[in-house]
């Protein structure tokens, strides 16, 4: 279960089990026609395949690269957190589980899990750090809407790796009856591969519309914003061994990555083991975590997937920093230029994007990964943005 020299289970005793359980069922429905089948029959309710098209007046802004995107935000509940929800809720009846916790930062997890246990009728209690349920107010009444509770957790710095800390510690108590689905690409073996398994969709989805509208061509780059991994390793996984197509992740850069403000873990951190996996982590040289910021929640978070540690120690990814002043000029050029507001997490790789495009030629194309829409940002925007 080893990504390179990342990945692995670094969890108590008390998990070794339930893990283990979480493993064999996962791999028999990976290997199940019957699991696909009920799972592709949901991606109707989902609305799959996403949309992927060209956005001409970004393109044209740009002056570089033809540039395509792939509509994760059209997706239910707004992102592509509905894809591993959807999975996860799944494989949870396969393992007769009839609750159902998971950590939320940005809360569009949170909702997509919600989403899949109303649509299942499972019990469900989202952890999210109180700082996080102030600023993604909007989510959190949705999730509440739709029949879930949410578990504010004071500790640390009420963020995302405090509710992630709180979501397994609660687990560990309940193992029997619960399955935890955790949101992105992290944590210890299997869930990066099955995470990043059950998002693999918007990249295959990518790989065979764009080949339909070029002559069978592929994109000669795939571009993706970085929080923990999913949307990412989604994207990058079904182009790994077509090694003409350059993988680019963009990370928070927050006010900078020389300043102590962000949550670029690839692009500074360094080796270490956190949330149960060995990969990179934003920690100081006594290995203390640092705290981390951005001006998206779904950025805000120290670790990042092993799968993605692996492809930067390879090479086979390359990985940049947006600061919060770039990400929301990329929020700002989605908006006005092609009439779509994303999620601020996505508007890093919206600028990210951009600036690749610009050393590239018109010949060439790159495809960008919308991964949520706006609407739960639009309130930071106003805040930090009055005169937009
Ligand atoms: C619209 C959108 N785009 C990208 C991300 C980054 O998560 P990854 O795709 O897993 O790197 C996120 C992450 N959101 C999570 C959430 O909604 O709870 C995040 O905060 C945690 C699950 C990691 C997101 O909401």
């Amino acid at each position: 279960p080893m990504f390179g020299q990342f990945g692995g289970q670094y969890v108590p005793e008390a998990l070794h089990k339930c893990l283990s359980e979480l493993e064999h069922a996962f791999d028999d429905a990976v290997e199940d026609p019957a699991f696909w089948d009920e799972l592709k029959s949901l991606y109707t309710y989902i609305g799959r395949p996403s949309s992927l098209h060209e956005a001409a007046r970004l393109t044209e802004y740009a002056g570089g690269a033809k540039i395509w995107l792939k509509r994760e935000d059209l997706n239910h509940t707004g992102s592509h957190k509905i894809n591993n929800a959807i999975a996860q809720v799944l494989l949870a009846k396969r393992l007769g589980k009839t609750k159902i916790i998971a950590e939320t930062g940005a809360g569009q997890h949170g909702v997509a899990t919600a989403t899949a246990c109303a649509k299942f009728g499972l019990e469900c209690k989202i952890f999210m750090g109180a700082e996080d349920v102030r600023r993604q107010a909007l989510n959190v009444f949705r999730i509440r809407i739709l029949g879930a509770e949410v578990v504010a957790v004071e500790n640390g710095t009420k963020t995302l790796r405090d509710a992630t800390s709180e979501a397994f510690r609660y687990w560990v108590s309940n193992l029997d009856s619960t399955h935890y689905i955790v949101g992105s690409a992290i944590g210890p073996h299997p869930y990066p591969t099955l995470v990043r398994t059950f998002q693999s969709t918007i990249g295959n989805e990518a790989k065979e519309q764009f080949k339909q509208l070029n002559d069978g061509k592929l994109p000669d780059a795939v571009v993706a914003c970085v929080g923990g991994g999913s949307n990412s390793t989604g994207m990058f996984s079904p182009f790994e061994h077509d090694l003409s197509v350059k993988m680019v992740g963009v990370e928070a850069g927050g006010s900078g990555i020389d300043s102590d403000h962000h949550s670029a873990t690839l692009t500074v951190g360094r080796v270490g083991v956190f949330h149960g996996v060995k990969t990179f982590v934003l920690q100081d040289d006594d290995g203390q975590v640092h705290d981390t910021h951005s001006v998206s929640a779904g950025l805000d978070y120290p670790g990042v997937g092993p799968e993605l540690a692996a492809w930067k120690e390879s090479g086979r990814a390359s990985f940049v920093a947006a600061t919060d002043a770039q990400a929301l000029l990329g929020f700002k050029l989605l908006s006005q230029l092609e009439g779509i507001i994303p999620a601020l997490e996505s508007s890093h790789a919206v600028y990210g994007g951009v600036e690749l495009a610009k050393t590239m030629s018109k010949d060439q194309n790159i495809i960008i990964n919308v991964s949520g829409r706006g609407d739960k940002d639009v309130q930071t925007v106003a805040e930090v943005l009055p005169k937009f």
